[in-house]
């Protein structure tokens, strides 16, 4: 120790020399998937960070999302031991890069952990127009990632025109929720369904046409008919599956499916049989189009700025479901996969 910190050390000052330790605790993979997560598939790990270097920052996680694409993509792309992906709203709590301020609030893609570090190349700062009084955590949500794929996928993917009828599933979620108020902001009839009556309930009151509750109608063909007599010009499809087949079948001519997610299935160890979906998209001369949100990376910004405004001007309202505490994220994930989350599943640190 130099003469001058160890004269700081007899008065104190101490603190001021000696690097600060940050042990990060982060949430692993312990064992795949095999079906339907559960808890003892994850490990909680700390994990000691070393100090920064020049150009980089030590962030620390506010709040942390979990989503659907976490299920396949972990089988596709982690083994046993990786830290879970995902992203998260950090605070930037130290830095060694001038283009970061202490104190700012980044979008980071960094997994499931309290704090990490950084070279600022993976980190998106929110928009500097961000209202002080809007919870940051819709970056993660309405004005995120889920907000950008109900954008991208209505107006590129099912091209959809005033006057026209949208129907969307999941739709009291993250993506779902935002499809519908879009719908409705572009001058469509808007049809939703949902996995309770609670949910179907919110729909209506944040201006859905028609909804029903899938678990609960005795059938889901008189269902989608009875909401829209006249079919479906554009399906958004988060679900797949079961539900797909039967709705495919109550598109109108030249209607337009965008196949967004198929949640149904992602739990599946044995792979769904069909049936399948030529016989309708040849009669009806439907389009089907998968997509990905990250194609429209380069109009990104728009994309935020849009839905921003709509949520600042209440044009579009948001839900979040909120689990406290970075050791419940397994839970809200499972929880969210269940079906029990009200809008956009996140949680607070
Ligand atoms: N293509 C892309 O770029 C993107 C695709 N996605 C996809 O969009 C979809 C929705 O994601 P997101 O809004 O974040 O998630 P949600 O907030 O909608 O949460 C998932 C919801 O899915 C529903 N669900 C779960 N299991 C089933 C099932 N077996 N059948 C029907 N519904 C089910 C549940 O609602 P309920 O109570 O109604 O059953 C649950 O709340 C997912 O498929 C996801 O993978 C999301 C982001 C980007
Ligand atoms: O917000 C960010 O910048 C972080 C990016 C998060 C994420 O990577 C971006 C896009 C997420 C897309 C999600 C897609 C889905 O949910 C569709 C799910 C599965 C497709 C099947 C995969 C099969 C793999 O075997």
């Amino acid at each position: 120790m130099g003469k001058f910190a160890e004269a700081c050390r007899h008065i104190g000052f101490e603190a001021m020399f000696t690097p600060r330790m940050v042990i990060a605790k982060a949430w692993v993979l312990k064992k795949h998937f095999d079906g339907f997560p559960k808890t003892s598939d994850f490990d909680l790990k700390k994990i000691e960070l070393p100090n920064l270097k020049d150009g980089e920052l030590l962030l620390e996680s506010v709040f942390l999302s979990v989503d659907p694409y976490m299920r396949p993509y972990s089988q596709r792309d982690m083994k046993e031991g990786d830290i879970m992906i995902g992203t998260q709203v950090a605070r930037i709590v130290e830095s060694k890069n001038p283009a970061f301020a202490v104190g700012a609030f980044v979008v980071g893609n960094s997994g499931w952990r309290t704090h990490f570090i950084s070279d600022g190349k993976d980190l998106q700062l929110l928009p500097s127009n961000w209202p002080e009084s809007l919870p940051r955590s819709l970056a993660l949500g309405t004005v995120g990632m889920p907000g950008l794929t109900a954008y991208f996928g209505l107006l590129e993917v099912c091209k959809m025109k005033p006057g026209e009828i949208v129907l969307v599933n999941a739709a009291a979620g993250a993506v779902g929720s935002v499809v519908g108020q879009l719908a409705k902001i572009g001058g469509c009839k808007v049809v939703g369904c949902a996995g309770s009556d609670d949910k179907v309930a919110y729909l209506k009151k944040i201006g859905f046409d028609e909804a029903f509750n899938y678990k609960t109608v005795k059938s889901l063909d008189e269902a989608l008919r009875k909401a829209s007599p006249d079919g479906y010009d554009c399906f958004f499809d988060n679900v797949g599956g079961e539900f797909a087949s039967v709705a495919i079948n109550q598109m109108k001519k030249y209607g337009r499916i965008a196949v967004c997610g198929a949640i149904s299935q992602y739990n599946d160890s044995v792979p769904q049989k069909g049936p399948y979906v030529q016989i309708p998209m040849i009669f009806k001369e439907l389009q089907m189009e998968g997509f990905l949100v990250t194609r429209w990376k380069n109009r990104q910004e728009e994309g935020v700025q849009a839905l921003l405004k709509w949520v600042v001007e209440g044009k579009v309202k948001c839900h979040e479901q909120v689990t406290e505490g970075f050791e419940n994220m397994p839970m809200a994930f499972i929880g969210m996969l269940k079906g029990e989350n009200l809008g956009k599943a996140v949680v607070k640190v």
